[in-house]
């Protein structure tokens, strides 16, 4: 099939169930999207990260537009032929990174201007900018280019933010055109004010997205605040296409999520966590560093079945990692992945089932304390 769709195949509550079908392949929701910054997920073989079930991966516009470029990627066949991934990318669309990684930035009506983190060089991302970088990597999920404020922010500053970025919005689906099997996704912005999060909603709509992402969260409110937002703004996005919630989350920021209506989450966490020792459980987190670990001969977590927790001991793991051997990055990324992956699949099974109430007290019960 040469075209993008949504098909919803059951809720439970207002939690979701479904297939995102893309040229490139099918898309199980709700979904967990590994994070690939440079064209590569960090430690992970291309067949190693689809392995842990990932159906698609991120792509970074911002740090691919600065080395080796979009213009080189294309050259040499795209991203998906650059990395080797031929399943499903999605890049996002370079202003929230610019916003937290790049230096000097000057914000206009235009777009921003910054200089790289990487050799001080300037740039200028537009909307227009945006997706032409976008469609140079053969991305097959586009994102609009839009501004997220930094909160704590006041009900103006937030409101005038969004109204940018629906302007923005309107100029990158402009810019994106008619690009078969290409899916473009709106951002709803409107920081937690629930009027501000229905104008975006309405202006979105009214413009018309293959997806809608609930964007300016996981900024620094808390999970209670976040749960709050998400307690109205997924329903105020269609019904019928995706909902996306960026840059989320621990595991059950992730699961509070799919309760309320979301269908894809893309985070760092796991495979950046991993290099840091942090791993993830269905009994909660361990650091692997702590001295507790180096005489342990058990795995990380016997009902997994990943390679780390198939043939490897805690005391090893703890030893690789304070070696520094790059076996430790490789087996604990491997593992929180395989974990993050698990997670969606046992939700997308309840929810299917129509036992997810059941499901959310047993993830909650088993990480109920414990020595893990
Ligand atoms: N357009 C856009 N992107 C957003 C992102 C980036 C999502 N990940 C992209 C991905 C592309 C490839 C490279 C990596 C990023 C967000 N990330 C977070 N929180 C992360 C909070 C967090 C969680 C764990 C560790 C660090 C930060 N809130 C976000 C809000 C927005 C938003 O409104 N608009
Ligand atoms: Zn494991």
């Amino acid at each position: 099939m040469s075209t993008f769709s949504f098909d919803l195949a059951a809720t439970d509550g207002r939690a979701r169930t479904g297939t995102i079908h893309t040229p490139r392949g099918d898309i199980r929701t709700p979904a967990f999207m590994p994070v690939g910054t440079a064209a590569t997920v960090k430690a992970m073989l291309p067949e190693s990260v689809a392995a842990t079930g990932a159906d698609i991966l991120l792509g970074n516009t911002y740090h691919l537009m600065l080395r080796p470029t979009a213009e080189r990627i294309d050259r040499l066949g795209g991203l998906h032929r650059f990395m080797n991934w031929d399943k499903p990318i999605l890049t996002d669309s370079g202003g929230f990174q610019v916003m937290s990684l790049a230096a000097l930035r000057k914000l206009t009506e235009k777009g921003v201007t910054f200089k790289s983190h990487i050799d001080g060089s300037r740039h200028e991302i537009t909307p227009e900018r945006s997706m032409e970088i976008q469609k140079l990597l053969g991305s097959d999920i586009v994102m609009c280019f839009d501004e997220c404020p930094a909160l704590p922010a006041d009900k103006a500053r937030i409101a005038e933010s969004m109204q940018l970025s629906m302007r923005w919005a309107e100029r990158s689906r402009d810019a994106f055109g008619d690009r078969p099997g290409h899916a473009l996704f709106g951002i709803q912005q409107g920081g937690l004010e629930e009027d501000l999060r229905a104008e975006s909603a309405e202006a979105l709509t009214g413009i018309g997205f293959d997806g809608y992402a609930v964007g300016g969260l996981a900024v620094g409110e808390g999970q209670e605040a976040m749960f709050g937002c998400l307690d109205f703004a997924p329903e105020q996005l269609p019904q019928d296409k995706p909902r996306y919630l960026m840059g989320v989350g621990k595991p059950d920021d992730i699961v509070g999520a799919v309760a309320r209506g979301i269908d894809m989450m893309d985070c760092v966490l796991p495979s950046r966590s991993g290099r840091t020792g942090q791993v993830f459980t269905r009994h909660g987190v361990l650091n692997i560093k702590n001295a507790r670990h180096q005489d342990d001969p058990r795995p990380i977590d016997d009902a997994c079945t990943c390679p780390a927790c198939s043939n490897y001991s805690r005391a090893y793991l703890h030893h690789v990692f304070r070696s520094q051997e790059m076996i430790s990055s490789m087996l604990l990324t491997w593992h929180n992945l395989h974990y993050f992956q698990q997670l969606m699949a046992g939700m997308r099974g309840a929810i299917a089932a129509g036992t997810f109430d059941a499901w959310q007290a047993e993830f909650h019960a088993n990480r109920a304390g414990g020595d893990i």
